[in-house]
């Protein structure tokens, strides 16, 4: 697949009078291909809203240098524009969704013959019919974000940056929102996701990039992550015999109200060490996996584990 976006050797240094710098990335390297959803996942700090600045224009690297369609960055926005939603969707307050949408698509360059259609058909496309006329300072988290997204969807660009895109949707919309992109998906497009839910970025990317203290450490193809190539956590809810656990699982952690993590390298292992609880007298309720393949991943290639 051809490279939309191109990351070289990127670095960003922040200069702060009366403070140290601070190195936000550091030498990154990345392609967005065409036809593409790449996550962007990174703990705080990591640097992915200076990524993702640098990437709209709006930051300039210190180093190294960001094309999309093999051209500069700033050149390629200000003749095809890209579709974005950032963290935080805010507006003036007293505008309504439909008076927002006709600003943003006026401002994103949707030909004015075709302006009102659009704004409607992306209303629709996320729900916000009912709330067309409801001023901004009215709408729920939620609606403010299927407010970003639509404005996000107004023009079809090639290039779609989505900051954080399921913040505050109820689960319903979280959902739907995966239709969404799916049908946003085309041979030409590349979209990039930077989110903090790693199970979100799983059902929705091809690949993720994982970022730490400014750097690409792993760049992951989600459909080949494999869930039991190594020591995986699992939950174990136990209503019975629970001081057995540390018996069969040497590293049993007590996480509260009847869970406990556990690790086994294979699922064989897991259930031989099911079986032995079970002959001891354990009485389980659930077992599951206590991370997604991805926040295995993730946690391994920022040398944490959190549950
Ligand atoms: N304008 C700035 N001036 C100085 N330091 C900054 C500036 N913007 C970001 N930083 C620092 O750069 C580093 C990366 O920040 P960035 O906001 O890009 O990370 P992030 O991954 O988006 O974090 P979060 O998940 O918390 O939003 C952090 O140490 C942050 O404090």
């Amino acid at each position: 697949m051809p490279s939309l976006i191109e990351f070289r050797g990127v670095g960003k240094r922040y200069t702060r009078p009366l403070a140290s710098d601070v190195v936000a990335l550091e030498d990154v390297s990345l392609d967005v291909h065409a036809g593409e959803v790449l996550g962007i996942a990174g703990p705080n700090g990591a640097g992915k809203s200076t990524l993702i600045s640098i990437l709209l224009g709006y930051v300039p690297p210190s180093r190294g240098e960001v094309r999309i369609a093999n051209r500069p960055v700033r050149e390629y926005i200000e003749r095809h524009g890209v579709g974005y939603l950032s963290e935080l969707v805010d507006v003036d307050p007293r505008w309504t969704v439909r008076q927002a949408l006709l600003r943003f698509g006026t401002l994103a360059g949707v030909p004015e013959s075709r302006l009102a259609v659009r704004v409607q058909e992306v209303m629709t496309r996320l729900g916000l019919d009912e709330y067309a006329d409801r001023p901004f300072r009215k709408l729920s988290k939620g609606n403010k974000q299927r407010l970003g997204l639509a404005q996000a969807l107004l023009r079809e660009e090639r290039v779609l940056i989505l900051d954080e895109p399921t913040h505050g949707l109820d689960p319903l919309w979280m959902i739907r929102f995966r239709g969404i992109l799916a049908e946003l998906r085309r041979p030409g497009r590349a979209i990039l996701v930077a989110s903090h839910n790693l199970e979100e970025l799983e059902r929705l990317c091809d690949r993720v990039a994982i970022l730490d203290r400014g750097r690409v450490t792993r760049v992951v193809e989600v459909g080949e992550v494999l869930p039991h190539t190594h020591e995986t956590l699992y939950r174990l809810t136990v209503a019975r015999g629970a001081d057995r656990l540390s018996e069969v699982f040497t590293e049993a952690t007590d996480l509260g109200r009847g869970d406990w993590a556990v690790s086994a390298p294979t699922l064989e292992a897991l259930n031989h060490g099911i079986a032995a609880l079970i002959e001891r007298g354990v009485l389980l309720v659930g077992v599951a996996p206590a991370q997604s393949a991805l926040e295995q991943v993730f946690h391994d290639a920022i040398g944490e584990v959190l549950l």
